[in-house]
């Protein structure tokens, strides 16, 4: 069973206009609304795929509400540990030449009882069966080392844990091992400090690192330059897909959820890969952060090229 665990979930309120001007009066063309947060959306990636899995985390407050409502009509399940305080709302401000401004929120403020309250959850749904998706920011009130604590505490049961964090929380996440990663570029040359792009070369060389840390796959997302896909004995390449792009947010969650759709199918690398990539470059054309058809990402599917470098 797939658990993903969203600790800062989040309303997604994607709005377009023309152009971004800064500090004048900005008249919106459009306001979409999703419910989101990164395990969420891999909810409902995984949904899409044709699988199954549990969402938990937080959720407080009217927005907390809408999320459970969603997740309800869309027959996804969930298991959420209410919290006194409001969830938040995060603003993507995309303009008609595809830049895309994210605004994210802190977050509410969790309590200790609550933070307990979700590792004991966490703990019970924990066996050899179980693959966590421990995805995105943590809210305020909660320590940056919440990730590494819990990744600990659901390996010592048997499970596996797919981790999609960036800074401090990928740091320490890292020293628990965790099972699956899938930093984007920019977080992989944050965390080797690296003040210059990368080359492939490069890249590998931080990815097989990574590995060597016991890590059993990790994917690097380079955006509209596709991704890699390591283990310990292979390295794949697969090129961006060309597809017309509404919102880029959300395409990584998209790969996250597929990743972890195919490993728990069985899937062996090169199938992963060709999936992660044509689901992330589905959720490109969708507009929010909705994920794409399971029809479309067939069809993506067919033109994927996988490198065995
Ligand atoms: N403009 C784009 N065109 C096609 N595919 C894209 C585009 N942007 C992202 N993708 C796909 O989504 C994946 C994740 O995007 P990326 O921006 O690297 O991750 P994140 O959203 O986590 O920062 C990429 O590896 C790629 O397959
Ligand atoms: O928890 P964070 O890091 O603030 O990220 C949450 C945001 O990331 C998203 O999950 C999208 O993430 P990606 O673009 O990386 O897939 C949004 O839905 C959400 O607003």
């Amino acid at each position: 069973m797939i658990i993903t665990v969203t600790m800062n979930p989040a309303i997604d309120k994607t709005v377009e206009l023309e152009q971004l001007e800064r500090g004048s009066l900005n008249r919106l063309k459009n306001v979409i609304m999703d419910v989101g947060g990164k395990g969420i959306n891999v909810s409902k990636t995984i949904k899409e795929l044709g699988g199954d899995s549990i969402a938990t985390g937080f959720i407080g407050g009217s927005g907390g509400s809408l999320i459970e409502k969603a997740l309800r009509e869309q027959g996804i399940k969930f298991d959420f540990v209410e919290i006194k305080n409001e969830i938040r709302t995060n603003m993507k401000v995309l303009e008609s030449n595809g830049f895309v401004t994210e605004l994210n929120e802190p977050g509410p403020v969790v309590s200790e009882e609550e933070l307990e309250q979700l590792t004991q959850k966490l703990i019970s749904y924990a066996n050899e069966n179980t693959l966590f998706i421990m995805a995105g920011s943590i809210p305020n009130g909660v320590s940056k080392t919440v990730y590494h604590d819990l990744i600990q505490k659901v390996k010592a049961k048997g499970a596996k844990v797919f981790l999609d964090a960036d800074g401090e929380l990928f740091i320490h996440s890292l020293e628990a091992s965790p099972d699956y990663i899938k930093p984007n570029r920019a977080e992989l040359e944050e965390y080797f400090h690296m003040d210059y792009r990368a080359d492939e070369k490069e890249l590998v060389k931080m990815g097989k690192q990574l590995i060597e840390k016991g890590i059993r796959m990790a994917a690097i997302s380079l955006g509209q330059m596709g991704a890699l896909f390591l283990t310990a004995d292979k390295v794949i390449k697969c090129p961006g897909l060309k597809v017309e792009a509404h919102s880029t947010v959300g395409a990584g969650d998209a790969m996250v959820a597929a990743l972890a759709y195919g490993l728990d199918q069985g899937l062996d690398l090169a199938e992963c890969s060709k999936l992660g990539l044509a689901t992330s470059a589905g959720a490109v054309t969708t507009k929010g952060t909705k994920p794409p058809k399971r029809e479309l990402v067939d069809e993506l599917m067919k033109k994927v090229e996988v490198i065995e470098l």
